[in-house]
Order: C-alpha cells, then structure tokens, then sequence
C-alpha cells in the first residue's frame, strides 16, 4: 500500500496514532486515497475525524505513524505544495461584516494568489457555488447554507488538487447537502482528490471509498458497495409470498448459494446469497417447484444506517485486544 502506484495515490496515512495528554484518540488509523477519488470519513462526533483531517493538513503531527499528502509529510509540503491543498475547517470564521467578495478576496490574498489571478478565481469559484449574484452581500446577511457555501468557495478559490473538507453537510439541509455533494461529484470529474468527513452515513453512497471510524479506529475501510455486502454477507433477496407458509422455507428451499434464509413475517422471507442476480431465477425456480407462489421477488439493499450499525455490531463482536488501542 506504502510503495505501490505512487503517481496514483495523493494520501496514505500509516498506522497513524494521535494523542493527547497521553490519551489515544486516533488509534492506527491506515488508508490510502488514491487521485481523482473522493474519499470519505465517516463516524460519530467524537470519533477523531477532525483530529485525523488536521493531521493531515499539516495543522498537527501523528503521536506515531506516517502521513504522506502528494508524497509528502504535510508539515514539508512547503509553499508550493501547500498551495495544491484546500481546507474546509469544521467551524471556519468568516469575517460577518465584509461582503461575499471581500472575503473571497482575502481568502485568495493569503493563497498568495495575484491580483490579475483572483478576479478570474473568484468569478470562477463564486459562479461555480452559485453564489457570483451574492456577491455584494454581507456574509452576515447569507442564509446559513450561502455561509457554507462561501466557506467551501474561501477553500477552493486558488483551484487546489486536493480538498480536504470537515463535515462541510453538518447542520445544513437535505437539499443543499445534496447540492454540496453534486458540487463534489463535478470536483471530482475535474480530477480533484476529495477527503471528506461527515456523521451523515447516508454520504457513503456519493464517496468512491469510505473509512467507517468509531472510537478513533477504522472499523470499517472499503468501497460503498462492498460495505454493503460485507454487512449483509453478500446480497440479499427478499420473497413476499401468496399466502403463509407453515414450517421453515429454509427446509423446502435449498440451493448451492443459498446461504441462509431469515422470516421476517408470516409471508416475508429473506434469502441470503453470494449474487442476487444470479440467485434470483433458481430461487423462482425452487418456488415453483415447491409449488410456492411468490407476490413479489426483489433484491434487498440495505440503507447505509443499516449497513454501519452492522458493521459496528460485527466489530464488537470480534473488539481489538488492548495492544491495538495502545500506541507503541
Ligand atoms: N486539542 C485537543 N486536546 C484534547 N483532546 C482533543 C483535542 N482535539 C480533540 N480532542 C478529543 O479527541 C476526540 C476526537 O475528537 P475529534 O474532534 O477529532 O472527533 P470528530 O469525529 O471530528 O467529532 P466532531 O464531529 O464532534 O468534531 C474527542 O474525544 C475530543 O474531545
């Protein structure tokens, strides 16, 4: 993972502990974000997000462990590197009594962007968040979200490769969460590197790969849809049959992928298998042979909530020995 596809690869954190006052709080923490990804990191509050995203910004160094941005440790990025890097801090202040455009004027001043450069930055930033009509507001005057979106334009005025955004969805509404997100996804067509954290699991969904923190440990490290099946154990059909069935269908049906089969009510029955598509027709197959009538066949996908307290669960199940959680 270190060596591997450098050119490729814009993070790696290895085996990254952070502590304060001798208590761990991000404990060997390892994950690689390759280029023109987004990458998310998801947990709690208090899970280490903001901790492990300032480390890699350069803000704080690992207790232990190694932290590489575009090949460097952060803290020796210099100014040239730095200025390939955006951040989203968690709680940024914006100055309330200048307008939109003084702040992005000020944001782009300490990128060290020049004059004849930030006009055309600040057009291009402003337009692409949709905030260029706003421009003459007070950032006092924008609504909660427009203030969001301003901070998220202050991180992208200097056009960096690299934007490292923190909970940048926290407390904002569904429709502009989802906004923030299309605004990522047009990042990321444009061949940024996003690193995103958010409490929000349902965010999963939009990221090519996802960190699952808890406690300040990655429970969890893979793309969306392999967390799905890591949870459920491959894919899942669910049977709503004609009428209810005496006894257990896990006893009439069997079949070579047939993993496991769960009632979930009287006529309701969920079928456990490595691939749904593939499994669905011999499952028809094993209905009608049994003389079964099925009102519907549809795969189950579980949503991201369900996914994680899975995950979670399975994770306590198997909890790490005490030599995990201590910094070496
Ligand atoms: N500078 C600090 N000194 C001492 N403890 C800290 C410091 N910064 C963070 N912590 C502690 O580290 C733990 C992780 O905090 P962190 O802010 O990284 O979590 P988070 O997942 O970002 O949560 P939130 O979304 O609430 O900010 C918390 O218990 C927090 O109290």
């Amino acid at each position: 993972m270190w060596e591997e596809h450098q050119d490729d690869i814009a993070i790696v954190a290895k085996n990254v502990w952070k502590e304060f006052d001798g208590t761990p709080v991000v404990k060997n923490v390892s994950f690689t974000v390759s280029q023109g990804e987004i990458f998310g990191f998801i947990g709690p509050s208090g899970s280490g997000k903001t901790t492990m995203v300032r480390m890699l910004v350069g803000y704080y160094l690992p207790t232990k462990g190694d932290i590489r941005v575009l090949g460097m440790p952060p803290n020796k990025l210099g100014r040239k590197g730095r200025r390939r890097l955006g951040y989203l801090p968690q709680s940024f202040v914006l100055y309330p009594n200048l307008s939109v455009m003084e702040n992005m004027r000020f944001a782009a001043s300490l990128y060290g962007l020049l004059p004849i450069q930030r006009r055309k930055y600040i057009r291009n930033t402003l337009e692409f968040l949709e905030l260029w009509p706003h421009r003459k507001k007070l950032a006092d005057d924008l609504s909660g979200g427009m203030q969001r979106r301003l901070e998220l334009a202050a991180a992208l005025v200097h056009n960096p490769d690299i934007l490292f955004a923190d909970e940048p969805t926290a407390g904002i509404d569904p429709i502009l969460r989802e906004h923030i997100w299309e605004g990522f996804r047009q990042l990321k067509g444009e061949g940024k590197t996003l690193f995103v954290t958010t409490q929000y699991v349902t965010e999963a969904e939009y990221c090519d790969h996802v960190a699952l923190m808890s406690n300040g440990q990655i429970v969890a490290y893979d793309t969306p849809e392999n967390l799905r099946r890591t949870a459920i154990g491959g894919d899942a059909i669910d049977v709503e049959l004609e009428g209810v069935i005496q006894g257990d269908l896990a006893d009439v049906i069997q079949f070579e992928e047939l993993k496991r089969v769960e009632k979930l009510s009287d006529n309701t029955w969920r079928f456990y298998v490595n691939n749904a598509s593939s499994s669905a027709q011999v499952l028809v197959t094993c209905l009608n042979s049994c003389d079964i009538s099925a009102r519907s066949i549809k795969e189950y996908r579980p949503n991201f909530d369900e996914v994680f307290v899975r995950l979670l669960q399975g994770r306590e199940k198997t909890a790490p020995s005490e030599s995990d959680s201590t910094p070496h």
